[in-house]
């Protein structure tokens, strides 16, 4: 499978890369952004991986630009992973016609309806292709791998790693979109996606899995997640469309204080100049449950 490289700069003693794939998932090019730390770009050491899932609206660029991720995951040696957040110029007028459905708007699910079937699976691709591209063609351990994402991201993240709990190491999110079965985005993107039948989008929504795998005892016992969220947040508004308080109560209903740490972060907004203030305690998270140690890297 080739891989092409679009651009390269150097980035804290490392490189931020862009590159592109055919996905024969997506049936259209992929591309995503990877930050390499100087022991991957130098010695071509294999290094762990976090996984950074960008929100509506997003490509590979948003995270990767502005979360300011790079400084302290090249301490500790990490290498990040920014996918973009669909399939692009799939030849379709809906895939570009809605905010909400189509273009950056990927939700990280496995696409049911047509036309959508064809190219929305973005789930096997965050899944299963895009860990063996990285396998295949760059100095990226895949055996090692954590996962964080923004808004839909944050959802992304949240979902995959409850269906697939050992595959990564550690999970966090910022403003994560919680409850989509019942909130503005998943009734804007769900219908669409995956048709009208209500059962099918629970399998796509944080606090269903979460509810069902709790009661059914089918969650890692050894797992922490963290959670950054805002006061200021225009989305916690009426009609709240993130339901981090649906969360809470779940959790406490469910016994699960020990696995969240939600912290609500007093004024700040849905936008990446929070992701920025918190992305650093992100970093050191991963790096706990993914054993790396901060070092001293000369830039
Ligand atoms: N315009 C959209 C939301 C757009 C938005 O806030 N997108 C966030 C994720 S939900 C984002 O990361 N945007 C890209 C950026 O800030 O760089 C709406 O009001 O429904």
């Amino acid at each position: 499978m080739a891989l092409t490289l679009v651009s390269t700069c150097k980035h804290f003693g490392g490189s931020l890369s862009k590159y592109t794939h055919p996905s024969a998932t997506n049936q259209c090019t992929m591309t995503f952004n990877v930050f390499l730390p100087k022991a991957a770009v130098e010695n071509n050491t294999k290094v762990p991986v976090l996984y950074c899932l960008g929100g509506l609206t997003s490509n590979e660029d948003n995270f990767s630009i502005k979360a300011g991720a790079a400084s302290r995951a090249s301490q500790y040696g990490l290498a990040l992973v920014f996918p973009d957040s669909s399939p692009r110029d799939v030849g379709f007028a809906e895939a570009g016609a809605d905010p909400n459905v189509g273009y950056s708007a990927g939700f990280y699910l496995n696409a049911t309806q047509a036309p959508w079937n064809k190219n929305w699976n973005m789930y096997d691709y965050i899944v299963k292709e895009l860990p063996q591209v990285l396998a295949s063609h760059l100095p990226i351990d895949t055996s090692r791998s954590s996962i964080t994402g923004h808004s839909m991201g944050g959802h992304g993240a949240l979902t995959i790693f409850l269906k697939n709990q050992s595959a990564y190491k550690s999970i966090s999110a910022f403003s994560p979109i919680l409850h989509p079965s019942i909130s503005y985005w998943g009734l804007a993107a769900f219908p669409k996606y995956l048709g009208e039948d209500r059962a099918v989008w629970k399998e796509h929504d944080t606090i269903e899995l979460l509810k069902r795998y709790s009661s059914e005892k089918n969650l890692r016992q050894d797992f922490k997640v963290l959670i950054d969220q805002g006061t200021g947040d225009q989305f916690l508004q009426e009609p709240d469309r993130l339901n981090t308080s649906d969360l809470i109560t779940l959790i406490k209903e469910q016994g699960l204080e020990n696995q969240f740490e939600i912290r609500y972060q007093d004024g700040y907004d849905h936008g990446y100049f929070f992701i920025s203030t918190f992305v650093n305690d992100h970093i050191d998270h991963h790096a706990k449950a993914l054993d790396l140690a901060l070092q001293d890297v000369s830039r």
